[in-house]
């Protein structure tokens, strides 16, 4: 009885910014999250690096990784074991990182769009692969976070022609909007091959979708 109570009051149902009801558990949870939940990573995320791996094969074994807005850290967990312990895994989010990290994991705090983490990027070495997943915190204003979204495109791309090795791929995730076909344009003439996957593992109604660059030349 007390077990159903308790299962009711997590259940109940508040209001949304429209006015509608909707229940006060995560709305957006699926068996994705679930699945991510039991294999210990802290977002669903995970699986559409999974997929992009799968198809494209961005990364291999003992590959330098830069992780551009890799908070909570699932792509962070799953790069890490697809360079293994001799790769090394750099990443950078405007939130901290609250996981354990392996000892191939860095990570730190800040804001890509300031010019000052060029240390910590490390142009002397250059990445392998640099993926970015950054998305900017929505305003619900459909124009403004289409902007801010291509500004964060814009940051990844340059860090990409400006720290990648020569032959290194480019993962980056972009809101299709008035600019994807512009940015597109412009990542291809950087990379020998560029194309564009919606993995499963989006959300149907997310507009989101990852150019895939392989080759940087
Ligand atoms: C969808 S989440 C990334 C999830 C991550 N790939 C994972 O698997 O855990 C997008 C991230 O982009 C970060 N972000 C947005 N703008 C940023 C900026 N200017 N600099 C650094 N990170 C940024 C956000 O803080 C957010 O954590």
């Amino acid at each position: 009885m007390a077990a159903k109570k308790k299962k009711q009051a997590s259940n109940k149902s508040v209001k949304n910014q429209s006015g509608k009801n909707k229940s006060s558990k995560n709305q957006w949870a699926d068996h994705l999250t679930h699945r991510a939940k039991a294999e210990n990573y802290p977002a669903r995320s995970i699986y559409k690096l999974e997929e992009i791996q799968n198809k494209f094969k961005v990364m291999k074994k003992n590959d330098q990784v830069l992780d551009l807005g890799c908070a909570p850290g699932s792509w962070l967990l799953y790069a890490a074991k697809q360079v293994g312990n001799k790769g090394l895994v750099k990443g950078i989010d405007l939130k901290p990182i609250e996981i354990k990290l392996p000892d191939n994991v860095v990570a730190i705090k800040d804001n890509i769009l300031n010019q000052d983490n060029a240390a910590f990027l490390d142009k002397n070495r250059g990445f392998d692969v640099i993926l970015s997943d950054m998305a900017p915190a929505t305003t619900g204003r459909k124009d403004v976070d289409a902007l801010r979204s291509f500004e964060l495109c814009d940051m990844a791309l340059t860090i990409a022609k400006n720290f990648l090795v020569q032959n290194g791929n480019f993962v980056c995730k972009i809101f299709q909007g008035n600019d994807f076909n512009d940015f597109q344009k412009r990542v291809k003439s950087k990379f020998k091959e560029c194309k564009t996957f919606k993995p499963d593992s989006c959300r149907k109604q997310s507009k989101e979708i990852y150019i895939i660059a392989k080759g940087k030349k």
